[in-house]
């Protein structure tokens, strides 16, 4: 953990190198950490010398006895003194040697000493123009190089020996800078002040890495701050000395440059910071999480979230360049810490919550199974209830099929009681008589006088009319009805005694009901009612209907009724339809089959379903009906009308059809032709009612004394109510009469 603390210290310093280096930026802070450690060992445990400019000679001397070798450059001690330092170069042998090695072939010709040590001891041997001669193209040489150079008289006594030192130290910069692969431009930063070396903090660097105190600054130029570029003042700070080295950097950097270029120079160095700092969190949080065992509790998202969190800090343009370590270490060792702590944090964690949910689970099995036992045991006793339960059905089955059995032999003995009854309330009807014939006396109407009355007598079925004598002899005759009705009879009443004819419609009989008597008389007060109808003053027709709708629905149950209307008008023996809607009422005949109850085939026939439907026709009729006034009645019709109900029933049960029919006929008035006063046309319609009339009394005759020929073909009237005046069929014939 230590090393890798150290490397990310490291980490900012190398980034900064790759970043000057990639932009051929090269600073130079003076001396190699490498050469200062061994300063340091060398003078251990010795007093160290105060004189900076010693320990740059010493280490100019090193490096070239180092670059030489041992018997290249046996002539110069390690630690030479100012003197000793100037005579062992001032040949120009060494110096030029080691530009060789620098830059080979830099000095093709060098002028050596001779081999004799005698006269090699100092040089003096040779000719002051040769040694001249190797220091000329040495100086030429750096001179070109760009090294800052030194002038011949240095060598004197007296001479700036620190200028050698300098070249010397600054021709060394150059070289590492080479060997490192140093290109482009190379400058070198002069830096005066020397290095402390019992304090100088131990720099850890990569084989590979730039040194950052090797960089050299332009020889002309002159150094910007007397701080060393690598002044680690404490070893156990090492934040603190990074901190420093790359704010000496970074100040180096920015001493030579534009004030323009500053700016663009801190973002790419920020950016290069920001990418390596990553691409290193990155590393260490995929070691951590493989050295916890715990990759799946770390998640790229919490690393992704740390990552983005750390590049929100650096990418903040408010953080100035001197902060940028310090953000990057403190974030690293935070990030570090805290992602340790969080995974032991989160594997305590997960152990709890796993054990938790492991005794949980355990906890739901063993209720599953006692529940699992219990829906068993429940189970077991249901399907003992359901075999319970379906033996009662059973038995509770084979009970109600008995009863049902019993049942429908009760129905299909309902269906003969009702056959029967039918048969006999119709056999009533026939001991009642199958001709009924009524009478009604029309009260006087308003104007008329009472006294003039020929009643003389009206009982209960009776009617007796005072007659006075041709001859001044008062006569009495009694005639005899089923029923006679007095003036003050209601239409209800009148009713009343024609409406079980309508029930024998219904069960298949023919009925026929209609109004006899003169004109005046009130047949169509009895048959229809007054002009204004009330509920009290509705006639026969309308009750005889409603009655027949009303029972029809009672018995939907077992009958289905088809219920239709036609009605005819037989006006000077010529029948005609009343319910045409083409308008015009064509002659029509009369068919004697009685097969479909239907005499007039041809007639409309329109069905209907309510009394209003049915009231509706009639007085469609009643509006085609011939009518013309006479002297006996403004209202007198010249023609007999016959509405006929046409009725269908089956019987849901057994599927017979039964047919019967229902004639409301209003006949034309029976009045004497000589008081009526016609002529013309008028007596020519008088005739026809009076001989129709005629024939329907011939018929009724016939049929009460059961003759067996009955005339129903001498008029259209007789013909048309065949049907409904033979047998099986009931008439009800109101007479109507007034005094
Ligand atoms: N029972 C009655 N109570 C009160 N008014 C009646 C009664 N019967 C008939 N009338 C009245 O007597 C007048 C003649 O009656 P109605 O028109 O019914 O005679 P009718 O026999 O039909 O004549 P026609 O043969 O000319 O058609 C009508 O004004 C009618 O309102």
């Amino acid at each position: 953990m230590a090393t890798e603390q150290q490397d990310s210290q490291l980490c900012l310093a190398t980034i900064l190198e790759d970043f000057l280096k990639q932009r051929n930026i090269q600073v130079s802070v003076g001396v190699d950490s490498s050469s200062l450690k061994k300063a340091d060992e060398t003078f251990g445990g010795r007093d160290l010398p105060v004189d900076p400019s010693d320990l740059r000679r010493y280490e100019a001397a090193r490096w070239v006895r180092n670059t030489l070798g041992v018997v290249g450059g046996r002539d110069l001690p390690a630690d030479p003194s100012e003197e000793d330092f100037r005579i062992a170069l001032r040949s120009g042998i060494l110096l030029c040697n080691v530009l060789n090695r620098v830059k080979p072939g830099a000095v093709p010709k060098v002028v050596e000493a001779p081999n004799d040590p005698l006269v090699n001891q100092d040089g003096a041997a040779l000719s002051a123009f040769q040694y001249f001669e190797n220091l000329r193209n040495f100086l030429v040489f750096v001179e070109e190089m760009g090294i800052p150079t030194f002038e011949v008289s240095d060598f004197e006594k007296g001479g700036k020996s620190a200028r050698i030192v300098e070249c010397v130290l600054a021709l060394k910069s150059y070289r590492e800078w080479k060997q490192s692969g140093g290109s482009g431009t190379w400058r070198y930063i002069l830096n005066s002040k020397p290095t402390t070396f019992g304090i100088a903090k131990q720099y850890k660097r990569k084989d590979s890495e730039v040194p950052v105190d090797a960089v050299t600054n332009s020889p002309s130029s002159t150094p910007s701050s007397e701080q060393p570029l690598l002044d680690q003042s404490d070893s156990n700070t090492k934040n603190d000395g990074t901190a420093s080295s790359i704010d000496a950097i970074v100040r180096a950097v920015f001493s030579d440059m534009k004030q323009e270029d500053i700016p663009v120079i801190v973002e790419d160095m920020l950016k290069s910071v920001m990418v390596e700092y990553e691409r290193r969190l990155a590393t260490q949080n995929e070691l951590l999480l493989m050295s916890a065992g715990n990759r799946d509790k770390l998640g790229s998202g919490d690393l992704g979230r740390t990552i983005s969190g750390n590049e929100e800090t650096l990418s903040d343009a408010s953080y100035g360049e001197e902060n940028v370590t310090e953000i990057v270490n403190n974030n690293m060792e935070a990030s570090q810490d805290s992602n340790v702590e969080e995974l032991e944090n989160q594997d305590y964690e997960l152990y709890a919550i796993s054990k938790e949910k492991t005794e949980k689970q355990q906890l739901i099995i063993e209720r599953q199974q006692t529940h699992t036992e219990e829906l068993k045991h429940d189970l077991k006793a249901v399907k003992a209830g359901l075999s319970l339960l379906q033996m009662k059905y059973q038995q509770e089955f084979t009970s109600l099929g008995k009863h049902l059995h019993g049942l429908t032999y009760a129905a299909t003995g309902y269906q003969r009681v009702l056959e029967e009854n039918r048969k006999l309330y119709n056999q009533v009807q026939d001991l009642k008589g199958s001709i009924r014939v009524y009478c009604r006396v029309r009260p006087f109407l308003p104007g008329q006088k009472s006294v003039l009355t020929t009643v003389d007598h009206l009982e209960d079925s009776t009617l007796s009319i005072a007659t006075p004598s041709k001859y001044g002899k008062e006569g009495q005759k009694t005639f005899t009805f089923n029923k006679v009705f007095g003036p003050s009879a209601s239409q209800e009443a009148v009713f009343a005694d024609t409406q079980p004819l309508i029930r024998s419609v219904l069960d298949g009989y023919n009925v026929c009901i209609f109004a006899y008597g003169q004109t005046g008389s009130g047949k169509t007060f009895t048959m229809m009612g007054p002009n204004e109808l009330t509920d009290e003053t509705l006639g026969v027709n309308y009750r005889a209907l409603s009655d027949l709708f009303h029972l029809s629905s009672v018995r939907k149950e077992t009958f289905s009724y088809n219920i239709s209307v036609q009605m005819l008008e037989i006006y000077n023996e010529q029948v005609r339809d009343l319910l045409a809607t083409n308008g015009q009422t064509s002659r029509l005949e009369i068919r004697n089959s009685t097969q479909d109850g239907i005499n007039v085939p041809e007639a409309t026939l329109v069905p209907v379903s309510t009394t209003s439907d049915v009231i509706h026709l009639m007085n469609i009729g009643q509006k085609n009906r011939a009518v013309s006034a006479t002297a006996m009645n403004d209202r007198s019709s010249r023609s007999h009308s016959c509405l006929t109900v046409h009725v269908q029933g089956k019987d849901l049960t057994s599927g017979v059809t039964l047919r019967g029919s229902m004639h409301l006929v209003d006949l034309a008035g029976s009045e004497r032709i000589d008081k009526s006063e016609v002529t013309g046309d008028r007596l020519k319609e008088a005739q026809h009612i009076n001989k129709s009339l005629s024939a329907l009394g011939d018929v009724i005759a016939s049929l009460s004394q059961k003759n067996n020929h009955i005339p129903y073909r001498n008029s259209k009237l007789t013909q048309l109510l065949q049907d409904a005046l033979g047998n099986q069929q009931y008439s009800s014939v109101t007479e109507s009469s007034h005094v």
